[in-house]
C-alpha cells in the first residue's frame, strides 16, 4: 500500500463515501467537515452501501472542523459542491504538501480550473464519479448505486508533472480501497461525456420535478433527453474537437434505464433550497458552445429553466 496521505475537503455524499472507503482500507485520511463536525468527531461515521454497510468509529475518523488544522497531505481531494469553490483558497491553504496534488472529484465541464489557479495546472488531477450517494444525516452516508471513477491528469501534455507522477499511485490507492478507478488519457473528453448524462438528467429533474425513472418512462421526455444529449455531443466537437460516438448516447440511456429510480443531486439541492450547480454543469458548457458558434437550443432552454427555478 502506498504511503499517500489524503485530505477530504467536504465530507458529504461523495467525500464521505470515497473518504470512508480510503480510511476503512487503512489509508491515512483526514476529513474536513462543517455542519456535522462535532457529531463525527464524537461518534464517527456510518456508510450504508449497496456494497456492504460499514462504520468508522470516532477513533477511526480523523475529523477537522477548521481547515487550518488539517495536516499537509500528499493528495487533497476536492469533494465540495462547485457552488462552494470560492472557499478553496482557504481550504487548500495548508492541506497539500509542496510536492502534493489536488484531485477534483466534482461534476462540470472544468471544475478543476479553480484548484489549478491556486496550486498550478501541473498539480491537478480530475475524476468523474459515476456514483449515486446522498448524505442523509450527520455523519451518515447512503450509497445507492454505482461508484466507479474515471480519473485523469488535468494537463495531459505535461508528462513529467507532479500530477502525472502522482497519478498511478492515486489510482492504485483508490482501487486498493475498493473504489473501481479507471485511468483516462483524455480528461476533457471524459468531462464532456459525463455531461451527456448530467445536462439532461440534472437539468430536467429540476425543470420537470421528476426522478430519472419517471423521465425515462415518458416518450416525450425521453426524446427531449436524447436531443439534449446530441447537443452535448455537438458542443464537445465544436468546442474541443472531441468525438462522442452515438453508441455512447445509447449507453447512457440504457445505463439510466437500469439505474435505481434516482433523484439527481440538483433536484435534492433544489428541494432543500441549497445552491444548485447550474453554472458548472450547464452554464459553462452553454457559454463554451456559444463561443464556438454551436447552436444548443435545448440546453439553453434547460439553462434558463434552471436559472428561473433558482430565482423563484
Ligand atoms: N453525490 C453523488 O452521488 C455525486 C456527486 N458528484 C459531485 O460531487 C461533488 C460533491 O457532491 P456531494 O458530495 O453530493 O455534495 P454534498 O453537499 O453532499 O457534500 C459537500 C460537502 O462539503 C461540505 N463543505 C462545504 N464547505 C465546507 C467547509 N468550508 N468546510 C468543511 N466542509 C465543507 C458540506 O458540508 P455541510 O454538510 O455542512 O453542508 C458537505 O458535506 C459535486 O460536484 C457533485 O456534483 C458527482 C457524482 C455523484
Ligand atoms: C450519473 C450519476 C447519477 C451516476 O453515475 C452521477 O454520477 C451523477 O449524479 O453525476
Amino acid at each position: 500500500m502506498s504511503k499517500n496521505t489524503y485530505a477530504i475537503l467536504g465530507t458529504g455524499a461523495l467525500g464521505g463515501y470515497y473518504g470512508g472507503l480510503l480510511a476503512k482500507a487503512g489509508f491515512d485520511t483526514h476529513f474536513l467537515l462543517r455542519s456535522d463536525y462535532e457529531h463525527v468527531r464524537d461518534h464517527g461515521m456510518t456508510v450504508e452501501s449497496i456494497r456492504g454497510d460499514f462504520t468508522l468509529s470516532a477513533d477511526q475518523v480523523q475529523a477537522y472542523g477548521d481547515p487550518a488544522d488539517l495536516p499537509a497531505c500528499d493528495v487533497a481531494v476536492v469533494c465540495l459542491k462547485t457552488t462552494q469553490n470560492e472557499q478553496l483558497p482557504e481550504l487548500l491553504a495548508n492541506c497539500v504538501k509542496p510536492d502534493g496534488v489536488v484531485l477534483v472529484l466534482q461534476n462540470g465541464l472544468h471544475p478543476e480550473t479553480d484548484a489549478a489557479a491556486l496550486v498550478g495546472e501541473d498539480r491537478v488531477l480530475g475524476g468523474l464519479c459515476f456514483l449515486c450517494s446522498n448524505k442523509i444525516g450527520p455523519g451518515h452516508i447512503q450509497h445507492l448505486d454505482y461508484g466507479h471513477i474515471h480519473m485523469g491528469v488535468y494537463q495531459p501534455e505535461a508528462a513529467n508533472s507532479l500530477a502525472a507522477r502522482h497519478f498511478p499511485g492515486v489510482v492504485e490507492d483508490f482501487n486498493a480501497a475498493g473504489i473501481e478507478t479507471i485511468n483516462v488519457d483524455d480528461l476533457r473528453l471524459s468531462r464532456w461525456k459525463k455531461l451527456v448524462w448530467n445536462i439532461p438528467y440534472n437539468g430536467l429533474s429540476v425543470v420537470l420535478n421528476q426522478t430519472t425513472d419517471v423521465m425515462m418512462a415518458d416518450p416525450g421526455t425521453r426524446r427531449r433527453i436524447e436531443a439534449l444529449m446530441h447537443e452535448v455531443q455537438a458542443a464537445a466537437l465544436a468546442v474541443d474537437g472531441k468525438v462522442i460516438e452515438d453508441a455512447f448516447i445509447q449507453k447512457m440511456l440504457d445505463y439510466t434505464a437500469k439505474m435505481e429510480p434516482y433523484k439527481t443531486s440538483m433536484m435534492l439541492d433544489y428541494e432543500a433550497g441549497r445552491a444548485m450547480e447550474i453554472e458548472a454543469i450547464v452554464g459553462d458548457p452553454c457559454q463554451a458552445a456559444k463561443a464556438a458558434g454551436q447552436a444548443i437550443p435545448h440546453i439553453e432552454e434547460v439553462y434558463s429553466g434552471l436559472r428561473k427555478a433558482a430565482n423563484d
